[in-house]
């Protein structure tokens, strides 16, 4: 099972994730209470082990804006929530990242690969709102190997949301945070552990 753990802005809060077993560690780039400037990103992410994969999270900006928010951050992997077409993935494409696209459950198009992307990651309609969803809508969509479940997990839902899903890998941000934008390091813990004892 692959857990992501996002919205980190501490060196603090991204070793207890790395430590903890997080197999990727997101940084907002875009607006958000856990927004960090690529300079910030590109500074925690140097503290990461090469095995866990780093991910620019960009929101709603248009293409050539998105370029220069990673250009020199040495993020691995860019996650897209919006309404970005295939032209747009493939204008990113020769980036060299791992590419996630973030899309709301009720989306068409819930298949890895239908934009040229490398990961699907399907979230609530409102990314970074903590809003929970009916996750057993997607068992048996047949949206390809590894698929992303996020929206509104948390140490005390996750197992059952993978249950009721089938993804094989979930995100969280909000779960994990003490006050809105304030990530803790022992909800980190806790939901990577519980991520482990369900997969
Ligand atoms: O975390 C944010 O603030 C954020 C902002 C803009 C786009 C995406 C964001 N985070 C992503 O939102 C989902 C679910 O978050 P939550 O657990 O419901 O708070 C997840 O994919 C994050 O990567």
């Amino acid at each position: 099972m692959f857990v992501k753990i996002c919205g980190l802005s501490t060196a603090e809060t991204v070793a207890a994730a790395v430590d903890a077993g997080a197999d990727a560690v997101g940084f907002v780039l875009t607006r958000s209470p856990r927004q960090v400037t690529p300079d910030t990103a590109r500074r925690l992410a140097a503290a990461v082990p090469p095995h866990v994969l780093t991910v620019a999270v960009v929101a709603g900006a248009d293409v050539a804006t998105v370029r220069e928010l990673v250009r020199d951050t040495g993020l691995q992997a860019l996650q897209l929530h919006g309404d970005y077409s295939r032209a747009d993935f493939a204008a990113v494409a020769d980036l060299g990242l791992t590419l996630v696209r973030a899309t709301s459950y009720q989306a068409p198009d819930l298949r890895i690969g239908a934009y040229g992307e490398d990961l699907l990651l399907v979230d609530a309609t409102e990314p970074g709102s903590g809003g929970a969803w009916d996750y057993a809508l997607l068992r048996g969509r047949g949206l390809g190997e590894g698929w992303i479940l996020a929206g509104g997990l948390s140490v005390d839902t996750v197992a059952d949301a993978i249950t009721q899903s089938g993804a094989g890998g979930v995100d969280v941000s909000s779960g994990v945070e003490s006050a809105r934008g304030v990530k803790s390091e022992d909800l980190i813990r806790d939901f990577i552990a519980a991520v482990r004892k369900a997969g």
